[in-house]
């Protein structure tokens, strides 16, 4: 009878999993081969029957009202404990009898109230086939299976052979849990009881229907150890749910609290210190330019950054406090019980410098730095959302300063994050409208001078602040998605100037296109090439798409498809910005590229600083020996033009040679540059 044990200690665990019930039911009750059905009667009124194929006629039984079971249910009730009910006919119309077992749940200040009756029925046909009562007849003995009623003391029969006892009777007790049953026997014909050969028989029916009485009594005992098995399973599966519980409310890779625990967690901290009449500061990490660490020096290595970051943030903060990864490479820190406001700068400082710390991540020495915005409750925001959105603000604002900064929340921000958000409208509507324009800056061969190509410029008109670099807008594209259209349309437009020109100059020019990491990663970008150069007549060598380190590096199979794809178009491949990024050589080799930009930052400070110089140098010579062409970005002066002829770079681009300029005025470039040519 213990399966209502079972049953009984699931319920306790959770009284409302009447689907987890139903499949543990499912489970158990083929290892009861001799129970029925289970039957659960919330406040005593039964409401489900399982299996669902059982008979459903005990559904809506009021066990504590009905008189034929009140008695029996309440003294269960009343000891606490299961007890066995007979009555003289199941609800489903057969003689059997039901384990009641009543069930009290204890809440979180250890009351228990009772939550009602979990019950096993069992046929006593089942109880025949069991015990073999059959044998006991073909052995010339009638029977009779009977217990003394628990509130009488009565005789209660059971099971009994259609033969009468006779008064030579033998009883033999079945061990039943919490009550004996006793089977009695009497030889059909009484005359022949004490003959020897009958007594041989007798003694092998008793000890056959005290093997049946064992049998069944292990039938209705095993429950005991399959108790203990659902307790095993329950503590299995506490763990699980444990463990489900750990994984919903924190991050995996650095054990800390997720943003679910941190929402919750600060709703809580709020709700204190509004009682308290206290403060709390929340501080928004973003790290700076992670991205390239995962992309150059591989996932394994930036998961161990972060790891090393979670331990400096918990370094930093005292045991009140607490810290929370919200995914990616953003943390926040919730300094409770702030004395002054000030204090959050000081220790938003102290972050600062602790994760600047360099660190060996697998055998290379890295350093990172982070941006922080800081926001106080109550002064900035009263509820966790709020707070942390005003964080953010502040975050980007810290970024926007120059990173490894941290900075206040202040409603001027506020009206900044407000100005973003009004930019992202304006972008969109000059999608629509077409405010963009492209100006093109020459690209020239160095060697002989000639202009052999141009690099398109993206610009907004703006209808009131005029002609808005990319600068300030591509950032919050490339954020919004807006990049892709813009970009295509770049793309389209590119392509048509480049082949104008070579229909109005006769010269045919190359023309090269910034890709932003989205469009990039565009799943349709083969397609959108395909048919910029389809539309225009360019043809696709005069293409060249430049990308950055990091774009490559950020899933760099992808990335070498994508590029073998356009390869295969037959556009020229060109990476930007060369020698700015966690620069691996060995990517060089990887990807089908033709062409080294050599980053300004480098050319600008040729000849005068040995370093840099250094640096070109080795640049020009890398391409050379892997037959690409080196283009050298923002030559100004002829000293640094100088540098690079005698370097052997191929092409330069730069104020010294032409400003970007719009397609009138560049045409225009183009023609006198050839006329002074000759
Ligand atoms: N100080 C100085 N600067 C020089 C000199 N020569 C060229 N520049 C500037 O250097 C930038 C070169 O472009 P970039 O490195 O591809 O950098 C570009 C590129 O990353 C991005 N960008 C521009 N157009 C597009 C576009 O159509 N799509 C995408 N995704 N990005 C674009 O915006 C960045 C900035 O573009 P711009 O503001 O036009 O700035 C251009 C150009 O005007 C020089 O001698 N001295």
């Amino acid at each position: 009878m213990s399966i209502t044990y079972a049953m009984a200690t699931v319920l306790q665990q959770n009284p409302m999993d009447i689907a987890g019930l139903e499949r543990l039911a499912s489970e158990l009750l083929p290892l009861y081969a001799g129970v029925d059905n289970l039957q659960l009667a919330p406040a005593g009124v039964v409401r489900k029957v399982f299996p669902a194929t059982a008979h459903q006629g005990p559904v809506g039984h009021d066990l504590l009202n009905d008189p034929h079971s009140k008695d029996e249910a309440e003294l269960a009730l009343a000891t606490r404990d299961l007890h066995i009910a007979v009555p003289a006919q199941l609800r489903q119309g057969r003689p059997g009898f039901v384990g009641r077992y009543p069930l009290f749940l204890t809440d979180k200040q250890g009351r228990q109230s009772f939550w009602g009756f979990v019950s096993a029925v069992v046929l006593l046909d089942t109880v025949k086939s069991f015990g073999q009562f059959d044998r006991l007849k073909q052995q010339g003995l009638a029977y009779h299976l009977w217990r003394a009623h628990p509130m009488t003391g009565e005789p209660q029969t059971l099971l009994r052979s259609s033969e009468p006892l006779t008064k030579a009777t033998m009883t033999a007790s079945i061990g039943v849990p919490r009550e004996p049953w006793q089977l009695t026997v009497s030889p059909i014909e009484p005359d022949s009881l004490f003959s020897s050969t009958r007594l041989a028989a007798w003694l092998m029916v008793v000890l056959a229907a005290a093997a049946a009485g064992a049998l069944t009594r292990s039938m209705l005992m095993r429950p005991v150890e399959l108790a203990q098995m659902v307790r095993r399973r329950t503590r299995a599966l506490e763990s699980a749910n444990l463990s489900l519980e750990w994984q919903a409310t924190h991050d995996s890779l650095t054990g800390l609290g997720n943003r679910a625990m941190l929402e919750h967690e600060l709703n809580r901290s709020i709700e204190h210190m509004r009682h308290a009449k206290g403060r709390l500061a929340v501080l928004l990490l973003d790290l700076d330019d992670f991205k390239s660490i995962n992309d150059s020096l591989g996932h394994r290595a930036g998961d161990t950054m972060l790891q090393a970051v979670a331990q400096s943030l918990g370094r930093c903060v005292r045991s009140a406090d607490a810290v929370y990864r919200l995914g990616g490479d953003e943390f926040v820190v919730v300094l409770n019980q702030l004395g002054e406001a000030s204090l959050a700068g000081s220790i938003a400082r102290k972050i600062l410098a602790e994760v600047a710390q360099p660190r060996l991540i697998l055998e290379q020495e890295i350093q990172l730095t982070t941006s922080i915005g800081v926001v106080i409750y109550p002064q900035d925001a009263e509820d966790a959302e709020s707070l942390l959105s005003l964080a953010d603000v502040a975050m980007y604002r810290a970024k926007k300063n120059g990173r490894n900064q941290m900075a206040f929340f202040s409603p001027a921000l506020d009206h900044a994050a407000q100005t973003r958000l009004q930019l992202a409208d304006q972008l969109r509507e000059a999608i629509r409208t077409e405010a963009f324009e492209l100006h093109y800056q020459v690209k020239v061969d160095i060697a002989s001078g000639q202009a052999m190509g141009a690099e398109a410029l993206l610009r907004w008109r703006h209808p009131v602040q005029g002609l808005i670099p990319p600068a300030e807008f591509i950032p919050l594209a490339e954020e919004t998605g807006l990049i892709v259209a813009i970009g295509e349309w770049a793309l389209q437009t590119a392509c048509m100037a480049a082949e104008s020109w070579h229909r109005c100059l006769g010269t045919p020019l190359s023309i090269a296109v910034n890709l932003s990491a989205k469009q990039f990663q565009d799943a349709a970008l083969l397609e959108k090439v395909r048919t910029a150069l389809l539309h225009s007549g360019l043809p696709a060598h005069r293409l060249e798409l430049e990308i950055t380190e990091s774009m490559m590096m950020h899933k760099p199979d992808e990335a070498a498809a994508t590029m073998r794809a356009l390869r295969q178009l037959g556009v020229h491949l060109a990476i930007d910005d060369f020698g700015t990024g966690y620069s691996s050589l060995g990517y060089l080799s990887r990807f089908p590229i033709q062409c080294l930009k050599i980053d300004r930052s480098f050319v600008q400070n040729v000849p005068d600083s040995e370093t840099d110089s250094t640096i070109a140098r080795s640049i020009v010579s890398l391409g050379k020996s892997l037959g690409l062409t080196v283009v050298a970005e923002g030559v100004e002066t002829q000293s640094q033009l100088d540098f690079l002829r005698q370097h052997g770079c191929h092409i330069a681009q730069g104020y010294l040679l032409g400003r970007p300029l719009e397609a009138a005025r560049f045409i225009e470039q183009l023609r006198q540059q050839e006329a002074a040519l000759g």
